[in-house]
């Protein structure tokens, strides 16, 4: 079978979830994501942006294998690696992952750094030597450009920005092809973001990572994505080049997200119009 050109193949991707009615005991199908198709390449920030409730995260966790899907299936490098009966196996899921909104605050409090660091080579790569692991741990620190010195430390005994860049050196330390981030900047200061914004550019030349983009704001999705996703209502409904979607919307949704986000912060909206990726096709629903 030939090799497919896309690193990652979603179609027709949908998650439901049975939730109670308000009142009784009766329940009904929620499809907080529905008819998901998507091709993305090696080397794309992917953005998805979207209110509230829209979606974003499910689809996220059913790409990264964390959320099983209803229907459709995901493709990595061609290859089913999830669907309704397919559950992403382990070999696979170290290839994607997914970081939730602040990496750091997933670290064990009562585990130094190091052990915390270990931890999922040993699961990952269980026949690997303690001092390898110490290597490839101790490398990936230094590109987060932290001390090795810390890794003696506690998550209580170093900064709020050393913590989230040790959290996100446990996630890259597996060597994943894709990395899904969901808010990555949230609840962050505009100088904080842009530190954060940075870094995540800096890795992915250095690892050639491919990034997925979650985010509720589009104006930071457009300053680092080069192809951007629209998602309203469970249903992606426009995709394209992020200097096309900025440009020309043609989804009414796409146009409200925007004319909202000039209103709050416009010169960071505009100043994220210059010449991107601007190549592929693009289409909405
Ligand atoms: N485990 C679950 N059980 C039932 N409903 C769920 C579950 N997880 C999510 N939902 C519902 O699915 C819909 C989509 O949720 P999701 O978290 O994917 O949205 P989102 O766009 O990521 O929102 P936010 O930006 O607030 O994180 C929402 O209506 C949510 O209430």
């Amino acid at each position: 079978m030939s090799e497919s050109p896309n690193l990652l193949e979603i179609n027709n991707l949908g998650c439901d979830f049975s939730i109670r009615e308000r009142l009784g005991w009766r329940r009904r199908v929620l499809r907080a994501v529905d008819r998901v198709d998507l091709t993305i390449s090696n080397g794309d920030i992917f953005g998805i942006v979207g209110e509230t409730g829209s979606g974003k995260t499910t689809l996220g966790k059913a790409i990264a294998g964390i959320q099983r899907p209803t229907r459709g299936a995901v493709r990595l490098s061609g290859k089913v690696v999830s669907s309704v009966d397919i559950r992403l196996p382990k070999s696979v899921s170290a290839q994607m992952q997914y970081v939730y909104q602040d990496p750091g605050a997933s670290l064990d409090p009562r585990w130094t750094l190091r052990r915390s660091l270990h931890e999922p080579l040993v699961i990952h790569s269980p026949r690997s030597s303690a001092s390898d692991r110490e290597n490839s741990v101790r490398k990936m620190v230094t590109a987060m450009g932290l001390s090795p010195g810390l890794l003696d430390r506690f998550p209580h005994e170093v900064s709020g920005g050393q913590l989230r860049r040790m959290g996100l050196a446990r996630v890259l330390v597996l060597a994943p092809k894709i990395v899904i981030f969901d808010e990555p900047t949230a609840g962050l200061d505009v100088l904080v973001q842009a530190t954060v914004l940075g870094l995540m550019r800096d890795l992915l030349d250095q690892f050639k990572l491919t990034y997925i983009l979650i985010s509720h704001d589009i104006a930071v999705v457009s300053s680092i994505c080069n192809r951007l996703a629209v998602m309203y209502g469970g249903n992606l409904v426009e995709i394209g080049p992020t200097t096309q979607v900025l440009k020309e919307p043609l989804h009414p949704y796409t146009r409200s997200l925007l004319a909202s986000s000039l209103q709050i912060g416009g010169s960071r909206l505009t100043d994220s119009l210059e010449p991107l990726n601007t190549t592929a096709p693009r289409g909405t629903r």
